[in-house]
């Protein structure tokens, strides 16, 4: 399980941008963090990878304090990230990426299965070199499938995965998503706007203005915000 202990995060400018989350992130379950924009959801999410530190307050992996750990040292401790904005491995091929997540060499069948979760069905990307000769798309999807080959992660945390997926490859996330859970003891953290998502989720977070606004399982919380959608407001 991951937990955020009253956890804040000010910029050093003194702005609060998280202000006092506390949030638990438990192993089997899918966790979907959502809210306006500019509420905190990615912060909540970098928090959580290690990429910024808390101001105040405390992060825990199965009850140990890793706040002081950075990005690499969470990542070898088993919390993967996949970022909102996809970065690119320079020189490495598409199954180097894939091979070095999951730390075995893949056959053919194994890549192409977790490729085709992210709806990249075709053998023809295994070889080719992540960089920028992939679309933005291509990229966003090779990096949720390096997450998705991390058998050995406790957590799993994805921002937007659905940000620049097109519609087919979002339905294969979207069971992809559906498999983990069924599949895997890993604590699932998914950052989404997407309705299609938070209907996968265990227990649903809104964070507004740096701060918890409601929490709770996704059959009380998801009625909620499906119902101030439909009035325009925002979920707060
Ligand atoms: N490094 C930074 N410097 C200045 N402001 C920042 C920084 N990081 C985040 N912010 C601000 O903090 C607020 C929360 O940002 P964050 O990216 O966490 O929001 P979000 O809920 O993920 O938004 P979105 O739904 O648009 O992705 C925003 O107002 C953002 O501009």
């Amino acid at each position: 399980m991951l937990e955020l202990d009253h956890v804040r995060w000010t910029l050093p400018e003194g702005e609060p941008i998280i202000k006092g989350v506390s949030l638990r992130v438990p192993a089997g379950k899918l966790t979907v963090v959502t809210g306006p924009n500019g509420g905190g959801k990615t912060s909540i999410a970098k928090l959580a990878a290690g990429l910024i530190q808390p101001t105040e307050g405390r992060i825990l992996l199965d009850g140990t304090d890793i706040t002081g750990w950075d990005m690499t040292e969470r990542a070898r401790h088993g919390i993967a990230y996949a970022f909102q904005q996809p970065v690119h491995f320079k020189g490495l091929t598409v199954r180097e990426l894939l091979e070095t997540a999951a730390e075995e060499s893949l056959d053919e069948g194994k890549l192409c299965g977790i490729l085709g979760k992210v709806g990249l069905c075709t053998r023809e990307y295994i070889d080719r070199p992540v960089d920028s000769s992939l679309s933005g798309g291509e990229i966003k999807r090779i990096e949720i499938a390096t997450v998705l080959a991390r058998k050995q992660a406790k957590v799993l945390v994805f921002d937007e995965p659905e940000a620049g997926i097109d519609l087919w490859s979002f339905s294969s996330l979207v069971e992809a998503f559906r498999d983990l859970k069924a599949e895997r003891d890993s604590a699932l953290l998914i950052i989404s706007h997407q309705e299609r998502i938070l209907e996968v989720a265990d227990e649903i977070v809104v964070i507004a203005d740096g701060k918890v606004r409601v929490a709770g399982s996704r059959e009380i919380i998801l009625p909620r915000l499906l119902d101030e959608e439909k009035q325009s407001r925002c979920p707060i």
